[in-house]
C-alpha cells in the first residue's frame, strides 16, 4: 500500500461534503445519500449512508445503482484524502452480496491498494447496520489522478465549489 501524503488527516477526523451538490455527499441534494465519512485507523475512509425511501430499486430495497455511488464517493474520499490529489473514476466494480433494506445503515471501509504513475487502486468493503455486520458488498476500482483543469474544462468547476484540501 502506498504511504498516505504526510497532510493526510488523522485517524478520527471528520470530512464534510467535498461539494455541497454532490450526490454522494452533499447537504443540498434533495434523495442524495448523503454519506458521511471519517478517517480510520491504517490509512482507511470510514463512510456510512443510510438508505432511505428515495433510494429504492425494488420495494423496501436499495437500487445496486445507488449503492455503487456510495463505493464511488467512498472510494473517491479514500483516494483524495490519502494523495491529497485530484482523481476521477476511471473503472468501478461492485459485487452486491446481500439485498440492502430501506432503513438499514451501509458502513463502507476503503482503502488504497496502490499506485501506478496516475493509476490507483483503491477497494472497500460494505457491512449491514454496524461496522462488523455482514457484509453487504465489496466494490474495487481504478481511479486516474487528473490536474484541476479536468474540472475547469470539462465541468463548470470552481475552486470554491470544492473541498478546499484537496485542491491543487
Ligand atoms: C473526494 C472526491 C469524491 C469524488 C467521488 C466521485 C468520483 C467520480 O465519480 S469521478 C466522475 C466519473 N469519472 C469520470 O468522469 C472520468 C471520465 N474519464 C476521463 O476523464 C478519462 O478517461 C480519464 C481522466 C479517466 C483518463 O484519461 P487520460 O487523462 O487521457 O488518461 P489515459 O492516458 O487515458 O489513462 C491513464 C492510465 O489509466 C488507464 N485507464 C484509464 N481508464 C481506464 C479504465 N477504465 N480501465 C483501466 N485502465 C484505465 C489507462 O490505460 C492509462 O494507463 P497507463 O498509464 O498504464 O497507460
Amino acid at each position: 500500500m502506498p504511504p498516505p501524503h504526510p497532510d493526510a488527516p488523522e485517524p478520527g477526523t471528520r470530512l464534510g461534503p467535498h461539494y455541497h451538490q454532490c450526490f454522494g455527499c452533499g447537504d443540498e441534494v434533495e434523495g442524495g445519500l448523503r454519506l458521511h465519512a471519517e478517517v480510520g485507523k491504517d490509512s482507511t475512509i470510514l463512510a456510512e449512508f443510510t438508505v432511505t425511501e428515495a433510494h429504492q430499486g425494488a420495494p423496501g430495497l436499495a437500487h445496486g445503482g445507488l449503492l455503487a455511488v456510495a463505493f464511488d464517493e467512498a472510494l473517491g474520499n479514500t483516494v483524495g484524502q490519502m494523495l491529497r490529489e485530484p482523481a476521477v473514476t476511471g473503472r468501478l466494480e461492485t459485487d452486491f452480496l446481500r439485498p440492502v433494506p430501506v432503513g438499514s445503515t451501509l458502513h463502507i471501509v476503503g482503502k488504497l491498494d496502490g499506485v501506478a504513475g496516475r493509476k490507483v487502486y483503491a477497494s472497500a468493503d460494505g457491512r449491514l447496520n454496524d461496522p462488523d455486520g455482514p457484509l453487504a458488498l465489496r466494490a474495487r476500482a481504478l481511479f486516474v489522478l487528473v490536474d484541476f483543469s479536468h474540472f475547469t474544462t470539462h465541468g463548470t468547476a470552481d475552486p470554491r465549489d470544492v473541498h478546499p484540501d484537496i485542491n491543487p
